[in-house]
């Protein structure tokens, strides 16, 4: 049986908490990432959240994914997808091709400020407190480096993750250090146009990546970019490979992103 909740209308998005915020997602096709959307939905739900999830969904979300999400509390709006350069890259997973399309949230003026979360994310604490954090920044919680999927990297390669960067340090001649790099999969931002066109321009003369729209979104935001603690966005794979950087108990958000199968 649907929840006895009400849908939240778009003036009632504009009003809420009377300061234009709001959680935002992105889903694709017809598979299993709606169930994670709705999870997320719960889960906010269940952490008395103040504030609606807004999703933004590709044409090829069917009809009755986009009913499921309303009925569930979210906002369902509809975006068109956005492709990088024609290019050979090979990204990390195939698919992340289509996360491009993530860019079109900035277009959504109607909000202030907004947080992004991932379908693969689900939230155990409110964390409502992150829309306090003062405007004109970008955070989001630095990534790990360790995991197979990195393996084109130099960083991989020579085993240097900024996570533990004095285990493995940055040999000089390797020249800087690379700058901190985020995930994508959570980040704190402010809507705005001009932003939003800058985006689209840029994208089409920057060569796609490896990381599809995430080493894009940290290239493009290195100057503006702020580090959070990894309790808002735990990458699965810290479990495993920085354990000592984690404290579970305090743990907010958890990012079920993992190219291997996890075994405990
Ligand atoms: O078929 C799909 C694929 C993806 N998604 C949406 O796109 C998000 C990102 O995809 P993944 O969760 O599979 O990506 P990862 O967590 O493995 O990868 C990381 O790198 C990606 C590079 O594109 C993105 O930056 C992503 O946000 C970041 O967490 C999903 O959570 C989901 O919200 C869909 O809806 N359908
Ligand atoms: O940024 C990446 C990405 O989120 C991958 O999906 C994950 O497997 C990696 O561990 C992480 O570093």
């Amino acid at each position: 049986m649907a929840p006895n909740i009400t849908t939240v209308t778009d003036a009632q998005a504009k009003a809420a908490g009377g300061r234009g915020r709001a959680y935002v997602t992105f889903l694709a096709g017809n598979g299993d990432y709606v169930k994670g959307v709705v999870g997320l939905a719960k889960g906010l739900r269940k952490v008395k959240s103040m504030y609606p999830l807004v999703v933004a969904v590709l044409p090829d979300v069917p009809e009755h994914h986009r009913n499921i999400l309303t009925s569930q509390g979210c906002i369902v709006r509809e975006i068109e997808p956005v492709y990088p350069p024609e290019n050979q890259t090979q990204f990390a997973m195939a698919y992340y091709v289509i996360n491009y399309s993530k860019l079109r949230i900035w277009e959504f003026v109607e909000f202030s400020k907004m947080i992004y979360l991932d379908g693969d994310i689900q939230v155990f604490d409110n964390i409502d407190h992150l829309f306090d954090l003062p405007d004109n920044y970008f955070y989001a919680v630095m990534d790990c480096f360790c995991e197979p999927t990195w393996g084109h990297t130099l960083q991989y390669q020579i085993g240097y993750c900024q996570q533990c960067p004095h285990k493995v340090q940055w040999p000089t001649h390797f020249g800087p250090k690379p700058p901190l790099y985020f995930n994508a999969g959570m980040f704190v931002y402010e809507p705005n146009l001009d932003t939003y066109r800058d985006l689209l321009q840029t994208v089409q003369v920057t060569k796609p990546t490896s990381f599809a729209e995430q080493d894009f979104l940290n290239m493009y935001f290195k100057d503006k970019y702020r580090p959070i603690p990894n309790v808002y966005n735990l990458v699965l794979a810290m479990l495993w490979r920085h354990p000592e950087n984690v404290e579970l108990e305090k743990v907010k958000v958890v990012h079920y992103c993992a190219a291997v199968s996890v075994q405990f």
